[in-house]
């Protein structure tokens, strides 16, 4: 291959998207009203959707749009119930290698890390674990990658020794960012990341999210019910609205120039960046 041909190739494989959906459709089953009918939810409804590495998408949209279900479906905890899903431009299958190389190719990070962290478990054998799980490294490897992880989110050595309650909520969020780092991913999913955090933290925790994004060229998926959030973090915005994309561009042009005129009712509802009720602060 000529030098040309070499760069050229590294362009397309930056710019082609690492996670793409074509007309994913997800319903779920639930039991509704007084007599509880079986009832479909059509939660996502033909959503088409990107991301590559390098960019930050923001999906936004009021509670029960169907953001949380898009999240499942991108990271694999969930199977759509039609349209297609690739990875690297292959339709991702339910096992095999290429579901083991996605496994580790995109993660998540939750809302609450009080809940999605075992407070059981040390520091260290949290970031350890997703290590183990997928047989990498040797104890003391791994043991140098959580001092690594940890120095990535601004976290010192020593928290490696407690356990996720005895650190701060915007600590907690940040040991969860960090475990969903361990396998080195090509993108992560942030799921109204900073929603159940503190306000005083909340810029620090979207700060390092979008540092990581640059220093990593990570693929940022970043979910949120706040468009002032969305707009802080995003290159790109979708926002969602009954299961479906409804609006999708540039940051900026959605923000200034919104063509949907439900988009434009989430703009003049949007509270001032970052604002919400709380009533302490803390560290981060
Ligand atoms: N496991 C489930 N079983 C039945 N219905 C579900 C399930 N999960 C979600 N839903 C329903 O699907 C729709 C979309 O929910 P989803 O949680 O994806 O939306 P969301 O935008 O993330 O909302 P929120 O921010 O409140 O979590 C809602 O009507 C919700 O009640």
């Amino acid at each position: 291959m000529t030098a040309q041909a070499t760069e050229s190739a590294a362009t397309a494989e930056q710019t082609a998207p690492v996670i793409e959906l074509r007309d994913l459709h997800v319903h779920h089953r639930a039991r509704t009203g007084k007599l509880f009918k079986p009832t479909t939810i059509r939660a996502v409804n033909g959503v088409d959707f990107t991301v590559r590495r390098g960019e930050t998408v923001g999906i936004v949209g009021e509670s029960g749009c169907g953001k949380s279900t898009l999240a499942s479906v991108l990271v694999g905890l969930q199977e759509p119930t039609s349209g297609t899903r690739l990875f690297h431009g292959r339709e991702l299958a339910n096992r095999g290698a290429p579901r083991k190389e996605f496994g580790k190719a995109v993660s998540i990070v939750f809302q609450d890390p009080a809940t999605a962290l075992n407070p059981r478990m040390t520091v260290h054998d949290i970031l350890t674990d997703p290590l183990q799980v997928h047989g990498i490294g040797t104890k003391e490897s791994r043991t140098r990658t959580v001092y690594e992880l940890l120095e990535l989110v601004g976290l010192p050595r020593s928290a490696a020794e407690v356990s996720p309650t005895q650190i701060s909520g915007g600590q907690r969020q940040r040991v969860a960012i960090a475990r969903a780092l361990a396998l080195d991913p090509e993108v992560i999913v942030a799921d109204e990341p900073t929603s159940a955090l503190d306000v005083s933290v909340r810029a620090q925790v979207l700060n390092l999210l979008s540092d990581l994004k640059s220093r990593l060229n990570l693929g940022m998926v970043f979910i949120s019910h706040d468009i002032q959030t969305v707009r802080y973090v995003s290159d790109r915005i979708c926002v969602m609205n009954f299961g479906e994309i409804v609006e999708e561009g540039e940051a900026a042009r959605v923000f200034d120039n919104p063509t949907n005129g439900y988009t434009r009712t989430l703009l003049g509802a949007a509270p001032s960046l970052l604002a919400a009720p709380t009533t302490s602060s803390e560290e981060a």
